[in-house]
């Protein structure tokens, strides 16, 4: 078994300076006898003597003076970061610590870097951390993408957030809704027509591809398209190519193109209904945005961000989020903007409060989460504890003081049940 063993960073740097001035010893001592005819006599050992003493001492002060932040730093981010201690186990060491600090710094830089280069996605949970990382690598490329996921979680959201990341950003972002289009026109809309092409075709019109030329082509509810378009699409993007309808001139296909669909294209190419071959052209980077119910951790800092958007200022309730928080949003992120929109009419003034939210008076206390298939009572009331104290944090912006007065606890009892719960209060510092 391997045994650890945590040492001081103080003790450990002098172990190593004092090392290094007896290595200094051992080498003005030993150098001479073992090279005699470049190390004569007795000086290059006073000389190394000196330099070596001199070396650890400058060195000492210098590590001891760089410590100091570190140390500093360990201090304060060890209680903030509420660095977790394990029942039965020694105290973590400060190289533990300072290991888990930097993870734990990293990923609030990596939170803020998400902040600053898509300041219209909201998203802190673990599932949209690990979102942005994927968008910021595809967007430097001109690979295509594909966007899965339910209706309302933010595809053509992301898809511009990709092409405005993307070396096409100067260029246009053209959004086509293939399940919106009738069948006969969708091919005119995406490749153009002459004139004459068929009848009510009076003029040349471009198509989306040619509008998008230079910019990113976002094709929404791919999984919508008529098999015959399929094929026209297949073929443009093969040859890097197409025709406009009725028109025989090749033109050069110059667009990235973003897809997207709610729907399950595997079953669809088992049942004949969407082309495989098109599927693995566009599935080069496929990217899948999770529901809203398996990442409630982002309903606070959403709410307050729509919140904030219609009516500067506004507030929500702690029943109130507790309530959003614990429905489940079948329509996503688009049914809590909506949600919030007319809650915010029906508040007019006034704070929002569960009266407010009339479509979600069915939705149960707290069955949220990891726990939300628990019926044990003790499991329920857990999940009803943690959806208060979820929604008082995100009151407050994580400050525990203030969502203990807001529970009408002591502090020390919330810190208590935050830590039970494996609540972390950071994590709604911008929910305020
Ligand atoms: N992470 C997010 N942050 C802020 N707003 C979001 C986020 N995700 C979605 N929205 C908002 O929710 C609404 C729906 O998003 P969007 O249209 O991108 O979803 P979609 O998945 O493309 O939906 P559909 O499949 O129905 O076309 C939009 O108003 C969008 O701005």
């Amino acid at each position: 078994m391997r045994r650890r063993f945590d040492v001081s960073l103080t003790v450990l740097v002098p172990i190593i300076q004092g090392g290094v001035a007896a290595l200094a010893v051992l080498c003005a001592e030993y150098l001479p006898r073992l090279l005699p005819a470049v190390f004569p006599g007795d000086a290059p050992m006073v000389v190394a003597l000196t330099a070596g003493i001199t070396v650890a001492c400058v060195s000492s002060v210098f590590v001891y003076a760089a410590l100091r932040p570190v140390r500093r730093l360990l201090a304060t981010a060890t209680p903030a970061m509420a660095l977790p201690t394990v029942p039965g186990r020694q105290p973590m060491g400060e190289f533990d610590r300072l290991e888990r600090v930097a993870d734990q710094m990293a990923e609030v830089l990596g939170t803020l870097d998400a902040r600053t280069l898509f300041p219209h996605m909201v998203g802190e949970s673990r599932v949209m951390r690990g979102f942005f990382p994927q968008i910021i690598k595809v967007a430097g490329t001109d690979s295509t993408v594909l966007l899965l996921g339910d209706s309302g979680t933010g595809k053509e959201l992301a898809a511009r957030s990709i092409h405005d990341k993307s070396g096409r950003s100067n260029g246009p972002f053209v959004a086509v809704n293939c399940a919106a289009i009738p069948a006969g026109l969708l091919e005119s809309e995406l490749f153009g027509h002459e004139k004459g092409a068929f009848t009510g075709a009076v003029a040349r019109k471009k198509g989306k591809f040619e509008q998008a030329a230079g910019g990113t082509l976002f094709l929404d509810e791919i999984g919508d398209m008529p098999t015959e378009t399929q094929s026209k699409i297949l073929r443009a993007l093969e040859a890097r190519q197409f025709e406009r309808v009725g028109g025989n001139a090749a033109l050069a296909l110059d667009v990235r193109v973003v897809a997207a669909t709610h729907r399950d294209l595997a079953a669809m190419i088992r049942q004949g209904t969407f082309r495989e071959d098109l599927f693995h052209r566009l599935n080069v980077f496929p990217i899948h945005l999770p529901p809203l119910r398996e990442r409630r951790e982002d309903i606070p800092l959403l709410a307050q961000r729509f919140l904030e958007v219609l009516r500067p200022g506004a507030t929500l309730s702690v029943e109130a989020l507790q309530r959003l928080l614990a429905y489940d949003w079948p329509g996503n992120v688009r049914e809590l903007k909506n949600t919030l929109e007319r809650a915010s009419v029906l508040a007019g003034e006034h704070e929002v409060g569960p009266q407010h939210l009339p479509g979600l008076a069915g939705a149960g206390p707290a069955v949220t989460g990891d726990v939300a298939d628990t019926t044990d009572l003790d499991g329920r009331l857990a999940a009803y504890e943690r959806s208060l104290i979820e929604a008082a944090l995100a009151r407050t912006g994580g400050v525990q003081s203030r969502a203990a007065a807001l529970l009408g606890v002591k502090e020390r009892s919330l810190w208590h049940r935050v830590k039970k719960l494996g609540i972390a209060p950071g994590a709604f510092k911008d929910a305020e």
